[in-house]
């Protein structure tokens, strides 16, 4: 049984069609030869586009790689790595305009550009050894149930279980320090003064020592009040309204007697610039919005720290904590 198709009726040919067909029936070999030819000739050319085209994909691989190294490294940049010795270096990072406008009232207080400081040869380890037994202790009289403790020489508050106590209460100060504790604590607290007025181009005299300044002692504990939730993201000047000039004097070593716990600057670009404690190092950064940051959960030993704070506001200073 023939199909439908098979009994359909040829159209008529056109003939301007059949001109054409017949001409390309001519060209469709002479181009094959022509294209073969080309071929034959240019083999040694086909040789090298082959190894033009594997070095062009290797170069594209090699791109993507350093592509996303870069990508990594944005998201996790260690400015201050614990095994580096850092003698002082500065980041630049634009005034948030609430600092700013509240820094305006204190003339010789005003920073040349807002920003970061980090310095590993201020602070002796020395120095640092005295501030570290001081701190422990302090922190025998005391300790959060939440891993993280903090002490505070001027006010005397001491973490203990979950709220906290006057450590003065406790114990007399003229049994707790030493002579020496005092004048290390002086001299560091100068020194301090002394880096940050040369880092942001202002006057010594212009700062001021503010409350609250405290020994922090952190562990992997559990939080067990929400003052032991160091981990959170906060600016300083909010926390503590006093604070201008932030630092931090760091008492023991990352990596070493202690593991996570490093201070991270979460910048608004959704990256962090890391700094690793380290005994000794000292880090100074302007207390507005420009300077988020928090610190990483500590996941093992203990991170001994201080922290030692400035303001320009006169009527915010303290002095020195005498240790009664
Ligand atoms: O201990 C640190 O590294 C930072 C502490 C801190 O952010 C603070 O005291 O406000
Ligand atoms: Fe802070």
């Amino acid at each position: 049984m023939g199909t439908r198709s098979s009994q359909r009726v040829s159209k008529p040919t056109n003939p301007k069609k059949v001109k054409k067909k017949e001409r390309n029936a001519v060209e469709v070999p002479s181009r094959l030869v022509r294209m073969k030819k080309f071929i034959e000739m240019h083999k040694g050319a086909q040789k090298i586009t082959l190894i033009l085209m594997a070095v062009f994909g290797l170069q594209c691989a090699y791109l993507l790689k350093l592509f996303k190294l870069f990508e990594e490294s944005n998201n996790d940049l260690t400015w201050a790595s614990s095994n580096d010795i850092i003698p002082t270096k500065q980041a630049v990072v634009p005034c948030s305009s609430s600092y700013l406008e509240d820094i305006q009232a204190f003339s010789g207080c005003i920073p040349a550009q807002c920003g970061r400081v980090v310095a590993d040869n201020v602070i002796t380890s020395a120095e640092a050894e005295i501030l570290l037994n001081l701190a422990k202790r302090g922190f025998a009289y005391g300790e959060s149930d939440g891993g993280a403790s903090i002490l505070d020489f001027h006010s005397g508050a001491l973490s203990k279980g979950k709220k906290f106590v006057n450590i003065y209460s406790l114990i007399k100060a003229s049994e707790l320090f030493h002579e020496e504790d005092i004048t290390t604590y002086r001299s560091v607290r100068r020194k301090i003064q002394n880096l940050l007025a040369s880092a942001f181009n202002i006057s010594e005299s212009a700062l001021y020592l503010t409350h609250p300044t405290f020994f922090s002692f952190l562990t992997n504990k559990d939080a067990a009040t929400v003052h032991d939730e160091y981990w959170h993201t906060h600016v300083d000047k909010e926390t503590y309204k006093s604070f201008h000039y932030t630092s931090l004097l760091y008492l023991n070593n990352y990596g070493k007697d202690f593991t996570g716990g490093r201070f991270i600057f979460d910048e608004l670009a959704n990256y962090s610039t890391i700094l690793e404690p380290k005994k000794a190092r000292l880090s100074g950064f302007t207390s507005g919005w420009e300077n988020p940051h928090h610190v990483e959960r500590v996941t093992g030993g203990s991170r001994y720290a201080a922290t030692i704070s400035f303001t320009c506001n006169p009527k915010n200073a303290i002095k020195d904590p005498g240790f009664r």
